[in-house]
């Protein structure tokens, strides 16, 4: 990292708890944004995998921002001086649903901070490790990883060709990511960074070609797929971001189920592969 002068390790350890009472508005909203017309969501309902991310949600007062959006560095988040936030990936196992409707803890921690070299330049990737408990008993483990990327090339804006077909058997749905689904997203994960909202933000400061879909937001969007197919619980989940998605462009997921092993993978318009996913099903 170019700021030789922190020590960056200090973070390591660093941690905050954040209590909330899991209402039942933040489920509706979500089901509202996904379509899901047809689940019954009220209090004691068990929240769907993936959507405890619609609450815990970040409080920083409006003058603690940054620039981009996002609360200041090196309150929780280490002061990495590059400019470039994404949410790179995650790992979770899911040991019981949350509720809706009852009080929930989720406890933080910073586990490790790593400087990379990668082929778009250098990068320092932040793992933070989230923990969810409700009635003292330990619901969600999660590692989520983020990346900050230096100042860099515009990012081309992606070329569409014709997706390969789906294989047999495997589901899929093109997805039209316009600003409506982002701000929606946005507003779910009360997420200010401006890459995903704020046109002349995106393209002149942070040299995106156009608005940016949040990881999260496609990695709920596999997992609403295979939630519409499968009905064993989800036991572990991971994802992995390779290449941005733009509001310009439609996507396509698709998700394949072998013996309780789900694959699901997000191609981008030019046929890149923009997430890789895969999920654990309990025992049938
Ligand atoms: C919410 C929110 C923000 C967002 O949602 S931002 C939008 C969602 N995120 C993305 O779109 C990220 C998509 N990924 C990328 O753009 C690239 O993968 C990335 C992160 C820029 C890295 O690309 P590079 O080509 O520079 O990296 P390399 O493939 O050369 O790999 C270099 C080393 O880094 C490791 N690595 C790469 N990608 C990931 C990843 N997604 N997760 C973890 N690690 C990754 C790779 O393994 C290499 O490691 P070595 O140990 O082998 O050197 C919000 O801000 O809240």
């Amino acid at each position: 990292m170019t700021d030789s002068t922190t020590d960056y390790a200090q973070w390591i350890g660093r941690q905050e708890t954040t209590d909330d009472d899991l209402a039942l508005a933040p489920a509706l909203a979500a089901a509202a944004t996904f379509d899901d017309t047809l689940t019954r969501f009220e209090k004691g309902s068990a929240l769907p995998p993936l959507w405890h991310w619609f609450y815990f949600l970040p409080r920083a007062p409006q003058a603690l921002l940054d620039v981009d959006g996002h609360p200041q560095r090196g309150g929780f988040m280490p002061p990495i001086p590059y400019p470039r936030r994404m949410f790179a990936g995650a790992r979770m196992r899911f040991h019981r649903p949350l509720v809706i409707g009852q009080p929930a803890r989720r406890e933080a921690t910073i586990r490790d901070i790593r400087q990379k070299s990668g082929r778009s330049g250098s990068l320092a990737f932040v793992s933070v490790v989230h923990n969810f408990y409700q009635d003292g008993l330990l619901c969600i483990e999660e590692e989520q990883d983020i990346v900050y990327r230096e100042p860099g090339p515009a990012v081309a804006c992606p070329r569409a060709i014709d997706w390969k077909p789906v294989p047999a058997g495997a589901w899929s749905r093109i997805v039209t990511p316009d600003p409506r689904l982002l701000f929606r997203f946005s507003a779910l994960t009360f997420n200010a960074h401006r890459i995903h909202y704020d046109r002349p933000y995106a393209t002149g400061e942070e040299g995106y070609p156009g608005l940016v879909v949040h990881g999260p937001l496609t990695a709920v969007l596999l997992m609403e797929l295979a939630r519409k197919h499968v009905a064993r619980p989800v036991r572990e989940f991971s994802f992995r971001g390779l290449a941005a998605l733009f509001d310009l462009a439609p996507f396509r997921l698709v998700c394949t189920v072998d013996d309780g092993q789900l694959s699901l993978e997000a191609q981008a318009p030019d046929g890149a592969l923009a997430m890789s996913a895969s999920a654990e099903l309990a025992a049938a």
